[in-house]
């Protein structure tokens, strides 16, 4: 398999994270804890059964940053950080972190490397060589995975420094080849996209180049996330041994070009938790042995992106635990379609492992997640929706609700504090009450308003206590879901999410935030907004059943979202906040498939959020900075007001949203960091908005939620953009408006 989760079982790298970054544990017990995770690692594949074990796939915080650490692609500034590491990753008091953005079309996020024309790279491979010696010890011959030189420029956006990276490759090989070491893995992802005729040059340079080294292990380029497309037959004239291909998205095509080489068969989905079904392996299995030289069974892409073991999930239902495999499970497919994969069920002599308890629950055949035609017809497009035109429904709001100039607020959540997390874990466990926790939860709700009124900000947010996350909460709360207790995936650093298993048709039972939306109300006379999650986002952080095309799932939800939206209305909620931060997420990597999906995604928020009246104020939120690609979309979605991420990239984003027509909040603080923006940065950032926006459509907020965040941090940081808010409004005022 290509990559395996990292954050331990149990989550033992994320404590050991926080506590070293909160100054409660020293560097020496981070670094114990990873060397613990990775020895598990080792151990647990090798029991599974599995022959090619990787290594250099751990990583204390993102195997991108670690590559750019690995080419000395470390940026000047960072270089007398206490900890350069972790100053890239978040920053200090005095330095912004590099840029955070996702990993394709993941929830896995990276850090940007910085590469500049003045970029002197130099090779440190202290990391991978202190893996590969700590597996030896183990008794283990690993592997190395390092990120490849053509996705790693392409992600820096610095293709023309290609001639300069390389030679750091170069002098990698043959450091390992030195070390003994037999294969190595150079993760190219990048190259299923559309790539310019440059691009497909650089592919062919690198693999050439790298390939014409005498002294050097085996070449083995991975692709994933889809079809190497024109890169295959460019890929296939290297001189590299062996090609990674991901046959779960990418499919069949092309692989004649493979002859002589060895095919790294990706035929266990690693995006999905849905057992193989072993049919469908084993044609794929044979279909590849027939163009290819030798037939490598693996997972389709690193494991990264699911949870480690169903066996962890005593609360699933038996009939649904069935049909799933987790990272452990997907591992022990694969040793088994190893075994016995191919169509004609020829055997392959070798001993089979001993899989012990890890084996495959025994439930009958594998099949694909659903069986049976359990689902509703697809639904019928909402057709224009009930609003009005954006200035009719401006007009109506504006009377309604009486907001300044540049008014302020945030984008829902507050800080989840470790009282409030240990809250809601003591009443899933029934150590406290329902009753008690709702209590608790109403008490945040309370020193939340209290606080924004403190702050002084316009439209307030109940806070978002109630949630455990944006959308395993709404998960909870409908039919169709299942969750889990243990399946953590990192999202980013430190950060975990437990996404939902969509398994079934999908619908709401009862009214879900209505409650706790009356109740912020009734605290405050100033506006408060209610708070959903869109379904594009509910489903793209979630693993969606894949016996529906995803658009109908997605339309599913939007039905339910709906229902919420025209309940809280009819609560008397004045705005409504429905977030779409996934939306760029699932842009298809080709830009032929975009603008089908596009078209599906924005109708289902329509669907979702057309049920309200002109007064509703409609609010959405996204969070990415590379927006561009979409700005057409999210103008489609019709909000009336549009907060997005942009302390980061102010100007590129500023550059490209000129032209939108309704309310716009670009982000003037960045809370992925725990860096507190002062006034005049604020104020900075503001500038820069009015520069480019009319002020009457200019909104004043955060990047995003703050339930990263410590409520130090938060109410610093707000006080700060209120005080650079009244500063503009006067001095706007003064200049007669
Ligand atoms: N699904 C999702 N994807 C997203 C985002 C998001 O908010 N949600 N935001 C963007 C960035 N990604 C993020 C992903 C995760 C988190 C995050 O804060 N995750 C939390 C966990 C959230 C959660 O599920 N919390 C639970 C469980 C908390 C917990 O760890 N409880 C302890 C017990 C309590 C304690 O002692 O703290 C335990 O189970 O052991 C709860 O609050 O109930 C974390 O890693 O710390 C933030 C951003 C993009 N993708
Ligand atoms: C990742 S987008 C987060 C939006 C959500 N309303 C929050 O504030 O947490
Ligand atoms: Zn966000």
């Amino acid at each position: 398999m290509l990559g395996y989760p990292r954050i331990g079982p149990r989550r033992e790298l994320k404590r050991a994270l926080e506590a070293y970054w909160d100054g409660r544990g020293s560097r020496a017990e981070l670094e114990a804890v990873g060397a613990a995770i990775r020895e598990r690692t080792w151990t647990r594949l090798a029991e599974l059964g599995l022959e090619g074990l990787p290594s250099n796939t751990f990583s204390l915080y993102d195997q991108v940053l670690d590559t750019s650490v690995l080419l000395g692609a470390v940026p000047e500034r960072y270089q007398a950080a206490e900890d350069p590491y972790f100053a890239m990753a978040r920053g200090t008091d005095g330095l912004a972190p590099l840029r955070m953005t996702k990993w394709f079309d993941t929830n896995y996020h990276y850090i940007v490397p910085e590469v500049g024309p003045d970029t002197a790279f130099e090779l440190d491979a202290a990391k991978p060589l202190a893996e590969l010696r700590q597996a030896r010890e183990l008794g283990f011959e690993t592997r190395p995975v390092v990120i490849g030189p053509v996705t790693f420029l392409l992600l820096a956006s610095a293709l023309d420094r290609l001639d300069d990276v390389l030679p750091c490759y170069e002098e990698l090989l043959a450091l390992l080849a030195a070390e003994g070491v037999t294969w190595v893995q150079l993760d190219e992802p990048a190259l299923v996209a559309d790539l310019t005729p440059e691009e497909l040059a650089a592919v062919r340079t690198a693999y050439e180049r790298l390939g014409a080294r005498s002294a050097r292990p085996g070449l083995f380029v991975a692709s994933y996330f889809g079809h190497l497309g024109e890169a295959l037959p460019v890929l296939a004239a290297t001189p590299v041994e062996a090609i990674g291909v991901d046959l779960v998205r990418g499919g069949l095509d092309g692989l004649g070009a493979l002859a002589g080489k060895t095919v790294v068969a990706g035929v266990v989905s690693g995006r999905d938790v849905w057992r193989t079904p072993p049919e469908r392996a084993a044609r794929l299995l044979s279909a590849v042995r027939e163009q290819a030289g030798r037939v490598v069974v693996s997972t389709s892409c690193s494991l990264l992106h699911v949870p480690y073991d169903v066996e962890a999930e005593p609360d699933l239902d038996s009939g649904l635990k069935a049909r799933l495999a987790f990272a452990e499970q997907k591992v022990a497919e694969v040793v088994e379609l190893a075994h016995t994969g191919l169509e004609d069920g020829e055997r392959v002599a070798r001993p089979r492992p001993d899989t012990g308890t890890l084996a495959r629950p025994d439930a009958g055949p594998l099949s694909g997640p659903l069986s049976g035609p359990l689902s509703r017809p697809p639904a019928e497009p909402v057709v224009g929706g009930g609003r009005a035109p954006y200035a009719v429904r401006a007009a109506a709001q504006a009377a309604h609700l009486r907001l300044p100039l540049l008014p302020t607020t945030t984008i829902g959540s507050f800080p989840q504090t470790g009282e409030l997390r240990e809250a809601r874990a003591a009443a899933v466990a029934g150590r406290l009450s329902a009753a008690d926790y709702e209590r608790r939860v109403e008490g945040e709700i309370e020193r939340v308003i209290r606080a924004q009124e403190r702050l002084g900000l316009d439209v307030l947010v109940h806070g978002e206590p109630e949630r455990n996350d944006m959308v395993q909460y709404f998960a909870e709360h409908l039919d169709g879901f299942a969750v889990t207790r243990n399946g953590w995936v990192q999202s980013y650093g430190s950060r975990c999410t437990r996404p939902p298993i969509l398994h079934g048709d999908v619908s709401r039972p009862e009214p879900i935030t209505v409650r706790w939306a009356r109740y912020a109300r009734s605290l405050t006379d100033r506006p408060v907004k209610g708070m959903l999650t869109g379904p594009v986002t509910i489903v793209a952080w979630s693993f969606a059943r894949d016996d529906l095309p995803l658009r109908d799932v997605v339309f599913q939800v939007a039905d339910a979202v709906r229902e919420e939206v025209r309940d809280l209305e009819a609560a008397g909620v004045p705005i409504i906040q429905v977030d779409e931060p996934a939306l760029r997420e699932l842009l298809p990597l080709r830009e032929a498939a975009r603008a089908g999906y596009l078209e599906w995604a924005v109708a289902a928020y329509r669907r979702a959020t057309s049920g309200a009246g002109d007064r509703t104020q409609i609010h959405t939120h996204l969070c990415y900075s590379d927006a561009d690609q979409i700005l057409d979309a999210i103008d489609g979605l019709d909000a009336d007001v549009t907060t997005i991420e942009s302390a980061r990239s102010g100007a590129r984003l500023l550059g490209s949203v000129g032209t939108f027509e309704r309310g716009l909040g670009p982000g003037v603080y960045d809370i992925h960091s725990p860096r507190v923006p002062g006034v005049d940065e604020v104020e900075r950032l503001l500038r820069a908005a009015l520069r480019t926006l009319p002020a009457e459509r200019v909104w004043v907020n955060p990047d995003c939620g703050l339930k990263t965040r410590t409520y130090e941090q938060v109410e610093a940081a707000l006080a700060n953009m209120a005080t650079a808010t009244r500063r503009l409004r006067d001095e706007l005022a003064g200049a007669g408006r």
